[in-house]
């Protein structure tokens, strides 16, 4: 569970605010480290019992009224750092919050740095690596999906896998390193045994790998683009999707002119969705020439097109490959009856069309929450060491080498948690992680 690492500054108490909703209310001015309790009662008089929310005046400097507040102290190690805590949740602004900071600098403690009190939770062994990142991509995330998977990093399901495998890699190398005074002793059976082990191990990493697009997916916004002919409906079906009118919608063909965006939520995934100029050969007019180039971009970038034509008109332009065939004004008739209709009039198709689309950007991934750039390599590179500990053991290299590449698998599967990691995590590697947070973090 704990860490090897020694704290980077153990006797400094830090000072950080927590902000609560981004307008203000509430700000939780953060404590953290062995000064935590004399540095605020003097500002408070005494703390409440632990753990229990209570209501005080913070006296924030001599000639000054106090603020209203409510204090929770959590000695440690039982708080999230692991070190003596004390909340402060007091009423929000810059210069209020800024005052009670002030007075607390005065008296010796230090502003926080970015993510030090998430740092200092890991450095105890409160979280391990993965959690933390997970704790950063959750404040980061901006898709429900990526909520969810942020969440599953937080509560530690990657890391109990990853501990799993690499347990079961380090117990196959105990085995071979049993056999290193006495190869003679290994049989064909140990080490078709040991390879087969071996191929499964690998497997489990790559499975991880896989999902890793799919985390990627869930963390960023699709680009949902509709397209098609002139008047064929497109501006009406983005603001009936969207449910307001965002675009302009006219009998004109070439009313749009440049594409138009807006954010969007289909079954708890949120897409970004775009209204093109409708896509023609020939038109004299510069500016909606202008906009037909910019459709195309759109079209180019796009997670998924929404290709339209409208119930009233043979196919226009030849519908790209890939992307969601869609008959518009279905109101009027139904000419290409193998395609998704829809009305922007009636509503018809509406919501087939919003489960269709979600369906098609979700993909069929389950389980993904290996999305992190870190874990990515991490994984890829244990499971190139595993692929290189069976090849040794196929061309009965020694055994010494094989345990070597496992060890190295380990070591690659260890720094994803940032446990046992058979060696202090680099500085660098942890600079990096927990620079993504706020101050207060
Ligand atoms: N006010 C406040 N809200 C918050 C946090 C916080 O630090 N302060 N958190 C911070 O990110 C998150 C909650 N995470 C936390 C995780 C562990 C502990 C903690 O005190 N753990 C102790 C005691 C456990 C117990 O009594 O149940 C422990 O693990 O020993 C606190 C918060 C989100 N909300
Ligand atoms: N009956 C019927 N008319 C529709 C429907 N959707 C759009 N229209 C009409 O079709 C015309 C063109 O609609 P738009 O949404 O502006 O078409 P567009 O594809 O955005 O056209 P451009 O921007 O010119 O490429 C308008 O007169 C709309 O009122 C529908 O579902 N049923
Ligand atoms: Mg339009």
């Amino acid at each position: 569970m704990t860490s090897k690492r020694p704290p980077a500054d153990p006797d400094s108490t830090i000072v950080g605010v927590a902000t609560g909703t981004p307008d203000g209310g509430v700000a939780i001015v953060r404590l953290s480290g062995p000064e935590a309790r004399s540095l605020v009662e003097p500002l408070i008089g005494t703390l409440p019992a632990p753990r229990l929310l209570a209501r005080r005046r913070v006296l924030d400097s001599s000639d000054g009224s106090p603020d209203d507040a409510l204090v929770v102290w959590m000695p440690g190690p039982r708080s999230f750092t692991g070190e003596d805590v004390v909340e402060l949740h007091v009423h929000a602004g810059a210069r209020n919050v800024g005052r009670i900071v002030a007075a607390l600098q005065e008296r010796g403690a230090r502003a926080a740095g970015p993510g030090e009190f998430t740092r200092r939770a890991f450095e105890h062994g409160r979280l391990s690596l993965e959690q933390a990142e997970g704790i950063a991509a959750l404040i980061a995330a901006r898709t429900s999906a990526a909520i969810d998977q942020a969440r599953r990093l937080v509560a530690g399901e990657l890391g109990r896998e990853v501990e799993a495998l690499r347990s079961a890699v380090g117990d196959l190398r105990a085995e071979i390193e049993a056999n290193l005074d006495f190869p003679e002793d290994v049989t064909d059976g140990d080490v078709s045994r040991w390879r087969e082990e071996l191929l499964r191990h690998e497997a489990t990493a790559r499975a991880w790998l896989g999902s890793f697009a799919a985390g990627q997916r869930a963390r960023e916004r699709a680009r949902v683009v509709i397209a098609g002919p002139p008047n064929a409906g497109k501006s009406a079906l983005f603001n009936a999707l969207l449910g307001r009118s965002r675009a302009i919608v006219s009998p004109t063909p070439g009313t749009t002119r440049d594409y138009v965006e807006a954010e969007l939520e289909l079954d708890g995934l949120e897409v970004v969705l775009v209204d093109t100029a409708g896509l023609r050969q020939a038109t004299s007019d510069s500016i909606e020439h202008e906009g037909i180039g910019r459709s195309r971009e759109q079209i180019a970038g796009a997670e998924l097109v929404v290709w339209l034509e409208p119930a009233d008109t043979a196919t226009a332009d030849a519908p790209p490959s890939s992307g969601l065939r869609v008959e518009s004004k279905r109101d009027l008739g139904r000419r290409r009856p193998d395609w998704l209709g829809v009305s922007a009039q009636t509503g018809e198709g509406l919501a087939a069309l919003r489960s269709e689309i979600a369906g098609l950007v979700r993909g069929d991934e389950t389980a993904p929450w290996i999305g992190l750039a870190r874990h990515r390599d991490r994984a890829s590179d244990a499971a190139a060491a595993m692929a290189s500990a069976s090849s040794l053991l196929a061309t009965a290299a020694p055994l010494e080498l094989v345990a070597f590449e496992l060890g190295v698998a380990e070591r690659q599967l260890a720094e994803i948690t940032g446990r046992d990691a058979l060696g202090p995590i680099g500085e660098d590697v942890l600079a990096r992680i927990f620079s993504q947070f706020c101050i207060g973090k």
